[in-house]
């Protein structure tokens, strides 16, 4: 078992002529969680699939507790890192548990059956997402949502030391949103994730790497990161950060309108971009 220290160094990802990501740095430490944001096409995806050894660098290195993840043996690296991908595949003849139960295979000899621990870490990720119920059931006839919660679930079975996942809640309601965002803050893992939702990136992650046009363009704690000059000159958008007064978190209240032209819905003319603290309407 690793303690699953990543280290990206200078990456450069390639599709033909195309670049994909440019020098890229990024470092992740044992138990942290660490979030991916940036706009649609900015390299998210695309960096994730070069730390879960699926994209070869073009340049550069991606390394787990200090060895190449490009030079380990597949099977080493399977049992050391888990990744919930938009491109899982979704057409196994298999009920809910089984495909669970494939997070347990990297630990296995050819051919032997579940321990007494598998089964009982099959369950427990069953019951961490909430599927237990579903437990028996086909796996392609499940709603997009469920689908997304169990293939999380196979990769908690997993035991990863390190947990790559591309946008794993953009299928599930507000609720099983925090629970499996809940769930990845308590696991003895380092976690890699490509958020969109910022406010949920800034109240789960301990930091950020910000992404724009495969280049990374700020990283740091939440709170020190998303700020509305950034947010405006990464997405264009007009937004007001505040602390939240419960949560202790930045939170992004995002202003209809093109930068710097916010415009309420009742059509008042506001200024769009304000800084944390700023007085709100209603004040
Ligand atoms: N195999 C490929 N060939 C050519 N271009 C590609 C390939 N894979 C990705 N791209 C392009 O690289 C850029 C980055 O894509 P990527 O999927 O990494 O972005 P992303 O930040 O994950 O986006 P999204 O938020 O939309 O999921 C995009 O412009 C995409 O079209």
């Amino acid at each position: 078992m690793t303690a699953g220290e990543l280290a990206v160094d200078g990456l450069t990802l390639t599709a033909g002529a195309r670049r994909l990501v440019r020098d890229v740095s990024l470092t992740a430490h044992p138990g942290e969680v660490i979030g991916l944001v940036g706009p649609n096409g900015s390299g998210k995806s695309s960096l994730l699939r070069a730390v879960y050894r699926v994209l070869r660098p073009a340049e550069g290195r991606v390394r787990l507790d200090g060895a190449d993840a490009w030079s380990l043996p597949v099977r080493q690296l399977a049992r050391s890192v888990a990744a919930v991908v938009q491109e899982s595949g979704t057409d196994f003849d298999l009920s809910v548990r089984e495909v669970v139960a494939m997070g347990r295979t990297p630990h296995k000899r050819l051919l032997s059956g579940d321990t007494a621990e598998d089964a009982r870490l099959i369950e427990e990720a069953l019951a961490t997402v909430h599927v237990s119920e579903l437990a028996g059931r086909p796996f392609d006839r499940l709603s997009g949502g469920e689908r997304q919660r169990v293939l999380i679930a196979r990769a908690l079975a997993q035991r990863p030391s390190l947990l790559v996942l591309d946008e794993p809640t953009n299928h599930l309601d507000i609720r099983h949103q925090l629970d499996v965002l809940g769930a990845l803050r308590r696991l003895p893992a380092t976690v890699l994730v490509a958020l969109h939702d910022l406010n949920l990136a800034a109240y789960y992650c301990d930091r950020l790497y910000v992404l724009r046009d495969g280049e990374v363009t700020a990283s740091g704690p939440p709170a020190e990161v998303l700020t509305p000059r950034l947010l405006a000159e990464v997405y264009g958008v007009a937004s007001e950060v505040a602390v939240h007064p419960l949560t202790g978190a930045p939170q992004v209240t995002f202003l209809p309108g093109d930068t710097g032209h916010g415009r309420s819905r009742d059509g008042e003319d506001r200024s769009a971009v304000r800084t944390p603290g700023a007085a709100r309407a209603g004040d």
